[in-house]
């Protein structure tokens, strides 16, 4: 696929901020920021994390065009022209650690780990959290609907109704990895090799004399994979009778009806008395697709009522995250470059949750070996080692309540993914991308994975981290 150069892609204050950095000749420091989320979306007991395909690609893209230039030439007029000519020489030469994508992922940890020159790492947070927020926001709310609908075949109808293009097919890529099955997106499909999939709309029985004629003109020229839309005049006397009738002209050719959409009305009401029409009909391999509105909550209680549906098309609460339309991803400065040497650095709040955790970290998962399931998440400084000793797992915000972990697996959640400026890590497939999400779904308990209330995870801090970041509360404080 072919990648845009998205360079120009960031908030003015960034390049206002390098060229700042590059007046005061403190643009070449290195710097630490953390990508990383405060609370999880719908309420949910935690986050899918998806989007870092596009963000490699943008990366290896970065490249300030002439035309660029000359934009920013005009647009301000600060800019001197020397300073230009560094962003013509411009390229991403730092380090980037992240999660894989499809990772369970848990609020105030780093899901990536920009370590760079200022003027580099501060240039490409707005990228970063663009693509981030999105993209895991809808694999979240893709993977609570995947939680209700089990092993029904669930498909992508969204791109009507999402914010724009790209929301449409990146928002496709992202219900998939959590779960989905398929994506009414053509170039979704192609671009990300997803199966593309589409019944018919009202439209094509409108423009027909009777139901009985379009549906058997649907059937003769898509006869294997012909899914016909029953509610346009009358689902129970006219659609689904008329798609038996249309069923039984298969027949007559050795063919079969694949299935019947129910797209208004009560939906579990039609689905039991269309499930009942049809077997007995003689067509129990018929099956039942419903769509319109709909959401985990709206699945979850057509089971609840019995519904007799097989496949749920999932458009507009999908694809917009309804409910939280943006995930508050930020990206945050952790250390600075002072005497040639890495400082960690704090930016204190009045809300205690909302401090930073100061220093270059690593995220593991501590998988418990008796268990099989984890433990919570430890974040260390990255010179820690984090072995095979015991391990104190305790709350950062009430240090008194504590466990030790003792046969335990640290798993290091951030792979390197640039390495001074070059890819080095290969982006895998996506039908890869989606059986790691669920086999890290297999790690965490069902209490965090319940979609009502769900328990929080624990993230925690080691004590050299924790004591580190009171200390500096402490400084800052009495400054
Ligand atoms: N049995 C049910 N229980 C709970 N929610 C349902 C049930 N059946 C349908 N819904 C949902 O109720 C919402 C509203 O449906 P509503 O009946 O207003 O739409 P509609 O039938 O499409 O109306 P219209 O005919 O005006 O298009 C939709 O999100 C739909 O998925
Ligand atoms: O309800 P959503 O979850 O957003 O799923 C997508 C909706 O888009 C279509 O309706 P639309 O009225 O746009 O077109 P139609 O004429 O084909 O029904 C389809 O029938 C679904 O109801
Ligand atoms: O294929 C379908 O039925 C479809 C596609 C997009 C939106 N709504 C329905």
């Amino acid at each position: 696929m072919e990648y845009e150069n998205l360079t120009l892609h960031t908030d003015k204050y960034q390049i206002n901020m390098m060229y700042a950095h590059w007046k005061n000749n403190s643009h070449n420091r290195q710097a630490v920021f953390d990508a990383y989320i405060r609370k999880n979306p719908f309420r949910n007991g935690y986050t899918v994390f998806a989007g870092l395909d596009r963000i490699v690609h943008y990366i290896n893209n970065l490249k300030f065009t002439e035309e660029d230039i000359d934009y920013l030439r005009q647009q301000e007029e600060n800019y001197e022209e020397e300073f230009l000519d560094e962003l013509r020489r411009f390229a991403f030469t730092g380090n980037i650690y992240a999660m894989r994508e499809g990772e369970i992922a848990f609020p105030n940890e780093p899901f990536i780990r920009v370590e760079a020159r200022i003027f580099e790492a501060q240039m490409i947070e707005t990228a970063i959290l663009n693509v981030m927020n999105y993209q895991s926001l809808i694999a979240t709310k893709a993977s609570r609907i995947k939680q209700v609908a089990g092993n029904d075949t669930l498909i992508e109808f969204g791109t009507r109704r999402a914010q724009e293009a790209d929301a449409a097919i990146w928002g496709a890529r992202a219900a998939y990895i959590a779960g989905f099955h398929g994506t009414s997106n053509m170039r979704a499909g192609k671009l990300f090799n997803i199966p593309a999939k589409g019944t018919h709309a009202h439209s094509w029985i409108q423009d027909h004399d009777s139901e009985e004629e379009a549906f058997a003109n649907f059937a003769e020229a898509l006869p294997d994979q012909s899914v016909l839309l029953v509610d346009t005049y009358d689902t129970l006397r006219s659609g689904i009778p008329n798609a038996i009738k249309t069923g039984e002209m298969l027949e007559t050719q050795g063919k079969k009806l694949k299935a019947i959409r129910l797209d208004s009305g009560d939906l579990a009401r039609l689905s039991i008395e269309g499930r009942k029409m049809l077997d007995e009909a003689g067509m129990d391999h018929v099956e039942i697709m419903a769509s319109n509105d709909l959401d985990e909550e709206v699945i979850m209680h057509l089971k609840m009522q019995g519904a007799k549906i097989d496949s749920w098309g999932v458009g507009t609460k999908l694809i917009t995250g309804a409910r939280k339309p943006a995930l508050g991803g930020v990206y945050k400065l952790v250390a600075r470059e002072d005497e040639n040497k890495l400082i960690p650095v704090i930016k204190l709040s009045e809300d205690l949750a909302k401090v930073t955790t100061p220093g270059p970290k690593k995220v593991y998962r501590i998988i418990n070996r008796r268990t099989n399931k984890s433990e919570g998440d430890y974040i260390a400084l990255s010179y820690e080692t984090v072995n095979d000793k015991p391990l104190k797992m305790f709350d950062p915000f009430f240090p008194q309540k504590f466990k030790y972990v003792h046969d335990y697996e640290a798993i290091d959640l951030l792979k390197p993914i640039f390495i001074n400026g070059k890819q080095v890590y290969d982006l895998p497939p996506l039908e890869e991308i989606h059986r790691y999400h669920e086999e890290q779904l297999s790690y965490i308990w069902p209490e965090t994975l319940r979609l009502l209330n769900p328990q929080t995870y624990y993230v925690d801090l080691s004590y050299e981290l924790w004591k580190m970041k009171q200390d500096m509360m402490e400084k800052h404080s009495m400054e």
